[in-house]
């Protein structure tokens, strides 16, 4: 990816030999002559480094680096000067500036210490974005059904490219597992991966998460913040259950992906961004867009390069791969090492139908070593949710027409409230986190009743 610095000075001359110095090194340039061009720029085209004379026009470098560092205090600055004293260098770098450097400066000198600033930056924004991923990276493609080869195959062709991809698969198929690994390989791995969950938030909230707000935007805006958007740029973000993204930040969305710019709320001006989205859902989107839940010409734009998983049920030569790297990773994780299955415990899993899919698989065997005692695992040692998978089997799906009004008229309320709770559950693949958050009550609200309606919740 192309970096571009900032070059602010007044004098024309200067401007003109550090541009084609840095052009010719793969740089890209953009320059400012006075302290209102440089604000304007450094907020419109985010560059990886700005070199800023000391004095100019309408102010000096001292002004402009506490605002700098105010919208980004990532972005290094390097300080130049024909006016050099101690107590200016001091202030400078007290104001965060990198470094402080003497008017004339040699070209080649200069090119060394931005090529190692923007070295150094790179590395930084590697490290945070190592922190932020997952410690021990999951492999999307364990398997050899021709369904997951045929993914991983289209996963890598679209590792390098910038257009938005879609990720649909039905709950626990590992969709964040390869959000992330398509971050982690693709030509933006280096910068940081931003996730945000838009199930269940409302659209103000949605919309100063992803896009910040000003001091005074609203009434409890007491502080300006960074928008995740902002906090993505030069990398990912995912965006997950974009299927419920309120339709008020819709077209918000859409104007960042085709114009690569937004506003911060309660801000005047557009700010640019570069950031490429991944965003998945279990649900059926062109389903939505034609119930109108979901704006067509998002669904298009973020459809370019859509991705399926497939579940599990659908490819059950999986499931014995998968099940034995869950169980390298949980004796590691247990200190119980040597975890097998027996033949028969394999079959076992190939014949369940796992609504939950590779979550509910961890879960089971998780549970099914906790339990035991010997390495091998029986059988018998397997709890499955065998009356979630039937719900799930004979739930209408989510998107299909309501019964009809007549037939519901006959049913008890608690009947009613039987078949909504089974209804979500189903639709949320057994979650019951995400069933509660659904129906609106908390957690342990959705165990009580499940377990008085007498049915099922082990995913
Ligand atoms: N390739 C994999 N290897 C090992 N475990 C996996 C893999 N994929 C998914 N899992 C397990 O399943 C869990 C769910 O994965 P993930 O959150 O990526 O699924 P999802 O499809 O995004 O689910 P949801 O629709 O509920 O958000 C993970 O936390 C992990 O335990």
């Amino acid at each position: 990816m192309q970096q571009r610095i900032l070059v602010v000075d007044d004098e024309p001359a200067v401007r003109f030999g550090i541009r084609h110095f840095f052009e010719a090194h793969g740089l890209e340039v953009v320059e400012a002559e006075t302290c209102r061009e440089a604000r304007e720029l450094f907020r419109s085209c985010r560059p990886d480094l700005v070199l800023l004379d000391y004095r100019l026009m309408d102010g000096t470098a001292l002004d402009l680096l506490p605002e700098m560092r105010a919208m980004d205090p990532s972005i290094p600055v390097l300080v130049l000067t024909a006016h050099v004293t101690v107590d200016t260098a001091i202030q400078v770098i007290k104001q965060g500036a990198e470094h402080f450097l003497p008017k004339p400066v040699e070209l080649p000198t200069l090119g060394v210490m931005v090529a190692r600033l923007l070295e150094v930056q790179q590395t930084r924004r590697r490290q945070q974005a190592l922190v932020a991923s997952r410690s021990e990276e999951l492999n999307p493609f364990l398997g050899v059904s021709r369904a997951i080869r045929e993914l991983e195959v289209t996963a890598r062709r679209v590792l390098d490219s910038d257009s938005p991809v879609l990720i649909q698969g039905e709950t626990g198929t590992g969709k964040g597992v390869l959000a992330n690994w398509l971050h982690m390989h693709g030509s933006r791995g280096g910068g940081p991966l931003v996730q945000l969950n838009c199930a269940g938030l409302l659209s103000q909230f949605l919309e100063t998460e992803l896009f910040g707000h000003e001091r005074g935007a609203f009434t409890s805006a007491v502080s300006r913040k960074q928008g995740l958007l902002e906090v993505a740029h030069r990398g990912t973000v995912f965006l997950d259950e974009i299927g419920d993204m309120d339709l008020q930040v819709q077209p918000k969305l859409l104007k960042v992906l085709e114009e690569k710019r937004f506003r911060r709320l309660g801000e005047v001006e557009d700010r640019s961004v570069d950031v490429r989205l991944i965003a998945a859902t279990h649900q059926d989107l062109a389903q939505f867009v034609r119930m109108q839940r979901f704006r067509s010409d998002l669904y298009f734009r973020i459809s370019t390069l859509p991705l399926h998983l497939p579940a599990l049920r659908e490819r059950p030569e999986d499931i014995p791969v998968i099940a034995r790297d869950l169980l390298v990773r949980l004796s590691r994780e247990l200190g119980r090492p040597g975890l097998e299955l027996m033949s028969s415990a394999e079959s076992a899993l190939r014949a369940y139908a796992w609504p939950g899919n590779l979550r509910e698989l961890r879960n089971v065997l998780e549970r099914a070593v906790l339990l035991s005692s010997s390495h091998v695992l029986r059988p018998e040692d397997l709890q499955f949710n065998h009356a979630l998978a039937r719900a799930l089997s004979t739930a209408p799906a989510e998107c299909k027409e309501p019964p009809s009004e007549a037939s519901e008229l006959n049913l008890t309320l608690q009947e009613v409230e039987r078949r909504h709770i089974e209804r979500v559950l189903a639709a949320e693949g057994g979650h019951v986190e995400r069933a509660a958050r659904r129906l609106g009550i908390p957690r342990s609200s959705l165990y009580q009743k499940l377990k008085s309606l007498g049915l099922s919740s082990k995913v």
